[in-house]
């Protein structure tokens, strides 16, 4: 079955909380509270209203880069690329029972993450976004479907999800690759109706 993570952003129209809050509306059972600029307490305020549609919608919830701060809130479990915790102490830190994710950007990030004991990657940028900065070159449908040749031909097996600039009508061709899912956030927050929009991403 296809994932579909929804990565919280704040744009002219809708705050994180809402962005998530609509995601969830939509049938989003993945949710990843990121704020890149805000502090701990923003954070835990902004936590302290997803979490509770998170659990009662059954959704899963994660949390960008802070570690502490995700088991001080008891959420779900991180996502953490390259600058940050490294997953490794994480997990002996965190524990088996966090679901904690890393980024790759290629099959040797991939290998690596692995062998440190991430439980999904986020795979990426597929194309330009301006949703992060300092973006990696990006990957493309041929850049994924490398990826998961080698992943096959070294027998690693890990769900990888995209993400990076992806839309709808992206979605079907970047699970051709053999991708198990799919990470974004401006499909959503920029579609007319984003609650219409996760609909109709999730029914894919
Ligand atoms: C699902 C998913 N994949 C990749 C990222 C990017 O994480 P990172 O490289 O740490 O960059 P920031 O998101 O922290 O700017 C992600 N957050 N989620
Ligand atoms: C967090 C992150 N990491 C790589 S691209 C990206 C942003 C995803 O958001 P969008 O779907 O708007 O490009
Ligand atoms: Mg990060």
């Amino acid at each position: 079955m296809k994932q579909i993570q929804f990565i919280t952003h704040a744009n002219a129209r809708f705050g994180y909380v809402e962005g998530a809050l609509m995601a969830i509306e939509g049938g989003c059972r993945w949710i990843q509270l990121r704020m890149k600029n805000a502090t701990d307490d923003e954070v835990r305020q902004a936590a302290g209203k997803i979490m509770p549609a998170c659990k009662a919608n059954d959704a899963v919830f994660l949390l960008d880069d802070r570690v502490e701060l995700a088991m001080e809130l008891k959420t779900d479990g991180v996502h953490l690329g390259k600058n940050d915790m490294p997953v490794d102490e994480a997990r002996r830190i965190m524990g088996e029972q966090f679901i904690i994710g890393g980024t790759a950007n290629t099959f040797e990030d991939i290998e690596r993450l692995c062998s440190q004991g991430t439980d999904y990657i986020g795979c990426g940028p597929f194309k330009f976004t301006t949703t992060k900065e300092k973006l990696a070159p990006v990957l493309g449908t041929d850049g994924y479907r490398t990826i998961m040749a080698k992943m096959k031909e070294k027998g690693i097996n890990i769900p990888v999800v995209a993400i990076g600039g992806i839309t709808f009508d992206d979605i079907a061709d970047i699970m051709q690759t053999g991708i198990d899912g799919i990470a974004l956030s401006g499909a959503v927050l920029n579609a007319g109706n984003p609650v219409e929009e996760m609909k109709k991403i999730i029914s894919l």
